[in-house]
């Protein structure tokens, strides 16, 4: 699988550790920034990301920010994404079995190294179980196509 991934000044100390979790597991990570510490707004960072996923039928993104939750807003603002935030094993692994998450959001604030790993682990080893959520993943793709829910 090709990944790309980036954060923002909040999650870059982590984003080399991901992106060699994810590479350990055999996938081709492309690092999309920053490349270094200075402060950064984060839906610059999930922007350059979820473009990049969208474009490359069959790629994933990786999206690190302090709490993983601002990434997470902005990438699902993108019709096609399904990101993700997982703190925990059981979210990484319900993202991937029940709703095809596309893009998985860390929070380097929240998750130490070793939650960060079994939640990379978790990630690569499900896969979508199709069935009853393929319906379900039909509809929330629908509701990007909508566009503003409001009516
Ligand atoms: O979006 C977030 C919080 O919901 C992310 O954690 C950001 O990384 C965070 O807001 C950055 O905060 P900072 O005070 O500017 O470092």
């Amino acid at each position: 699988m090709k990944y790309y991934i980036a954060a923002d000044h909040a999650g870059i100390d982590i984003k080399s550790y991901v992106k060699e979790l994810f590479e350990e597991r055999g996938h081709q990570v492309e690092d999309l920034g920053p490349y270094s510490k200075d402060r950064v707004d984060y839906p610059d960072y999930a922007s350059k990301v979820c473009k990049k996923v969208l474009e490359n039928e069959g790629t994933m993104g990786i999206l690190i920010c302090g709490s993983g939750l601002g990434m997470s807003m902005a990438a699902n603002k993108f019709d096609g994404i399904r990101a993700a935030l997982c703190h925990n094993e059981y979210s990484a692994r319900m993202a991937r079995k029940h709703n095809d998450a596309n893009v998985i959001c860390l929070g380097e604030r929240v998750s130490g190294h070793g939650m960060i790993e079994a939640i990379v682990k978790a990630w690569d080893k499900a896969e979508f179980e199709g069935g009853r959520h393929a319906g379900r993943v039909e509809k929330i793709n629908a509701l990007g196509k909508m566009g503003n829910c409001r009516g």
